[in-house]
C-alpha cells in the first residue's frame, strides 16, 4: 500500500472585514505583491485592501483577469511577475483567478496566496490548478509542490456576492464527502499524491454535516447580505474543509463527470459547483447508493437551488451523442472516476446520466417540489 498524504495551506484566515488585514498577513511573505483581480472584484476590495496595504507599507499593484485560467492567462501573469520583480502573487476573486495566480506563482518561482471573494468553490486551499481552454473546456490539472502560503476570506464580501456563488460552493463541497468516501472504499490516490489520510476523509464528512445543517440559513443570510454564524459555518465548509477534504480525501466520479460536462456547450453558462452537483447525483446512481440517500440528496440540493437533472443543464435523455461524449471524457485513463471501488465504463456513465432525469422528476413530484426547468444565463 502506498503512503497517505495530508496537504494544506500554511495559514487560513476567515472573518467579517478580513480583507482589511490582508496586508498584515502578507507582510511575512513578500514585499512586492502582484494582485490578480478582475474589474468587478477589484471594485469590491480596492478601498479596504489599500488601507491595510498602506498600514503594512506594501505597494498596491494590480493586474486584471479574464474569465478562465487558460495556459495563456497563466503565462501572461508569469511575465508580469518577472518584469515587475514581484515576490508573491495574490489571486483575488473566484476559483479561476485563484487558479491562474497559483499556476503563475509556481512557474515564476515565487510564493502565492488565495483571497476568495465568494465561497463559490474549494479552489483556494489546494496545491493544484484546473486549466481550461478559452471556451471553458477542461484541459488538465496542474499539480504544485506547495499549497498557498495564505488563504484569506472576508465573509462580508461573501455575504454581498450573488447567492448563486454560494450555491455553487455548496455543490462543490457536498461532492467532497461523496467522492472522499468512495476513494476511501477503493484503492486509488487523493489529489495530494497518496492514499487518503483519515484527517482528509474526516474533514470531508465534517463539511457535509455542516452543510446539511447550515446551507439553507446561510443562503438566507446571503440574500439579506448579512453575516451570520450559519454563513460563517458554510464559508468554512466550502472553502477550508472541502478544500482539505477533496485534496487529501480524494476525488472520484462527481468531478470526472463535471470535467466531461465542460465539453458540452449546453453547460457553459453553469457554474463549477452546479456541474459538479450533476456529477454527484450521477455518482450516487452509479454506486447503487441506497434509494433514500439519493432521494434525500435530490430534495436537499433542489432546496439549495442546485441542478440535479439533465433538463436543468440543457440536456435530455435524447442527446445520446453529447451524453456519450461526456461519459467518454469522464472515463479517460487517469480520470478520478477510477477511484471508485469498482471498474467503470462510459456505458455505465451514460446510463447513470440518463437515469438521474427520471429520478429527479419523480422525487420532486413526491415532495411537492417544482419540476426541473432549464437554467438560463443570469439565473
Ligand atoms: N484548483 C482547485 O483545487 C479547484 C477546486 C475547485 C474548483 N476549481 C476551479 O474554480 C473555477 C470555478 O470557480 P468559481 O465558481 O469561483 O468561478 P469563476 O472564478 O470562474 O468566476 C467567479 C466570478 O465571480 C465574480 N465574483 C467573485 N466574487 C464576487 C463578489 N463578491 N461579488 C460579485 N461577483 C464576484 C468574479 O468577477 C468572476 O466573474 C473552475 O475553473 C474550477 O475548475 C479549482
Ligand atoms: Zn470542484
Amino acid at each position: 500500500m502506498s503512503v497517505s498524504v495530508l496537504a494544506s495551506p500554511s495559514r487560513y484566515v476567515q472573518g467579517k472585514n478580513a480583507i482589511a488585514e490582508l496586508g498584515t498577513h502578507l507582510e511575512g511573505l513578500g514585499s512586492t505583491p502582484l494582485l490578480v483581480a478582475d474589474d468587478i472584484v477589484w471594485g469590491l476590495v480596492e478601498s479596504a485592501l489599500t488601507q491595510g496595504f498602506t498600514a503594512a507599507k506594501l505597494p498596491v499593484i494590480r493586474v486584471g483577469f479574464g474569465r478562465f485560467a487558460t495556459p495563456a492567462a497563466v503565462d501572461a501573469l508569469v511575465e508580469k511577475i518577472r518584469t515587475g520583480k514581484h515576490d508573491v502573487i495574490v489571486g483575488l476573486g473566484g476559483g479561476s483567478a485563484i487558479d491562474a495566480a497559483k499556476a503563475a506563482g509556481h512557474l515564476a518561482g515565487v510564493r502565492w496566496a488565495s483571497v476568495p471573494t465568494a465561497a463559490s468553490s474549494d479552489a483556494p486551499t489546494s496545491a493544484l490548478s484546473v486549466i481550461y481552454t478559452e471556451e471553458g473546456e477542461f484541459i488538465e490539472y496542474r499539480f504544485f509542490p506547495r499549497n498557498p502560503d495564505l488563504v484569506l476570506i472576508d465573509t462580508q464580501l461573501v455575504a454581498g456576492a450573488p447567492a448563486r456563488f454560494l450555491v455553487g460552493g455548496i455543490g462543490d463541497a457536498l461532492a467532497t464527502w461523496i467522492e472522499a468516501r468512495a476513494t476511501r472504499r477503493g484503492t486509488g490516490s487523493a489529489m495530494a499524491g497518496g492514499r487518503p489520510t483519515r484527517a482528509g476523509t474526516a474533514l470531508a464528512e465534517l463539511s457535509w454535516n455542516i452543510l446539511w445543517e447550515n446551507a439553507l440559513p446561510a443562503l438566507d443570510a446571503v440574500r439579506a447580505k448579512v453575516v451570520t454564524p450559519a454563513l460563517e459555518a458554510v464559508v468554512e465548509a466550502n472553502t477550508l474543509l472541502s478544500g482539505l477534504g477533496f485534496e487529501s480525501g480524494g476525488l472520484a466520479a462527481a468531478h470526472a463527470i463535471h470535467n466531461g460536462l465542460t465539453a458540452a456547450p449546453q453547460t457553459h453558462g453553469l457554474t463549477h459547483g452546479e456541474k459538479v452537483n450533476i456529477g454527484s447525483v450521477t455518482q450516487l446512481v452509479l454506486e447503487g447508493a441506497p434509494t433514500a440517500e439519493i432521494e434525500d440528496f435530490i430534495v436537499f440540493t433542489t432546496k439549495v437551488g442546485l441542478p440535479n437533472s439533465l433538463t436543468e443543464i440543457g440536456l435530455s435523455a435524447d442527446d445520446r451523442k453529447e451524453l456519450r461524449a461526456v461519459a467518454e471524457a469522464a472515463t479517460v485513463e487517469g480520470e478520478t472516476i477510477h477511484n471508485l471501488p469498482f471498474p467503470v465504463s462510459a456505458d455505465q456513465v451514460v446510463d447513470a446520466l440518463i437515469a438521474i432525469e427520471g429520478i429527479s422528476r419523480r422525487v420532486r413530484a413526491e415532495h411537492g417540489l417544482p419540476e426541473p426547468v432549464k437554467y438560463v444565463a443570469g439565473h
